[in-house]
């Protein structure tokens, strides 16, 4: 039987240490200050973004709310970011994805200026993270809590087989990186992948995030691996009073008699997303801070 990791605590410890830090800091008046940005009233989205303002209130982080309409234009959404970059108050800045269809996302992305980049979603900070020897101001969100997950463990990457499942541009090609940074040997499979289980199977990390509920069997697991499952995955449940239940891309009850360590969805990586964006704030606040 696996050993589950707990997400949800593990998450909790890293609020408690970033609360330390945010009371340090605003006790010599350098209070640090997050810019959540939603574009539009995507349910999902505003979720999402609720949960993340509630999280810097909670440790005392100051939230900047920028709620704007759907049908703001690009160059509008630009000039906010500008005034965002521009602002002292503000250390990290967040766009809420997806954007609006006739917005484009590479473009945003690009303005938001590196040191506030607390998605890590900014070119420049992508190509270091790619890149030997160099290091992006800002790590992603969701891949960082991967391997925070993995280390608070005790499970080493080094020199280990690691398979991605996935290649998004948020998750998949981020973590891979990280992964290769972190000295394992990683293979990406993806929709493309013929007979991507074979693959799979010699993994002893694997990260899900293929955002297909359920997909990743107990016969793809090498017993004993390290599996971390990405997927939020929304199923009708009739049972359940919204209507609806999350699912991870792994199956958990199958994958947990064959895994050594098994997250679980929810409770395993989403609360860390949310930590890491506040581990990301404080670091950029300190990084702010000129002696
Ligand atoms: N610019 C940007 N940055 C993001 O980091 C970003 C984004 N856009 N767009 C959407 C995705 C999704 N995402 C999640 C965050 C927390 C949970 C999370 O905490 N989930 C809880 C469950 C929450 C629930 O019950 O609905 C859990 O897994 O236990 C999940 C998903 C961040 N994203």
């Amino acid at each position: 039987m696996a050993q589950i990791i707990d997400g949800k605590a593990i998450a909790a410890d890293i609020r408690r240490e970033v609360a330390a830090e945010v009371a340090a800091l605003s006790s010599t008046h350098n209070v640090p200050g997050l810019a959540v940005v939603i574009v539009g009233s995507r349910k999902d989205s505003q979720t999402y973004v609720n949960m993340k303002r509630k999280a810097c209130a909670e440790v005392g982080i100051r939230s900047v709310d920028v709620d704007l309409p759907e049908d703001i234009s690009e160059t509008a959404l630009v000039a906010e970011v500008h005034r965002l970059n521009a602002d002292p108050a503000v250390h990290g800045i967040l766009v809420q994805l997806p954007l609006p269809k006739h917005i484009n996302e590479e473009k945003i992305l690009t303005e938001i200026s590196i040191e506030k980049d607390v998605d890590g979603f900014h070119p420049l900070n992508i190509g270091k993270l790619a890149m030997k020897g160099r290091e992006p101001l800002f790590v992603p969100c969701t891949p960082k809590g991967c391997m925070e997950l993995l280390s608070r463990s005790g499970v080493t990457v080094k020199g280990k087989r690691a398979v991605v499942v996935g290649r998004s541009n948020i998750v998949g090609l981020p973590v891979s990186l990280l992964l290769l940074k972190a000295d394992a040997t990683v293979s990406i499979v993806h929709s493309r992948t013929p007979d991507p289980e074979s693959i799979v199977r010699e993994a002893d990390v694997v990260i899900a995030a293929a955002g297909q509920a359920m997909m990743i069997k107990g016969d793809w697991i090498k017993p004993g691996a390290a599996v971390i499952d990405v997927g939020t995955n929304s199923v009708d449940d009739p049972t359940r009073k919204s209507g609806y239940r999350l699912v991870g891309d792994v199956d958990f009850g199958d994958v947990s008699k064959v895994a050594g360590y098994l997250t679980p969805v929810p409770g395993g990586v989403g609360p860390m997303t949310v930590g890491m964006l506040l581990k990301n704030t404080v670091d950029g606040a300190k990084r702010g801070i000129v002696e």
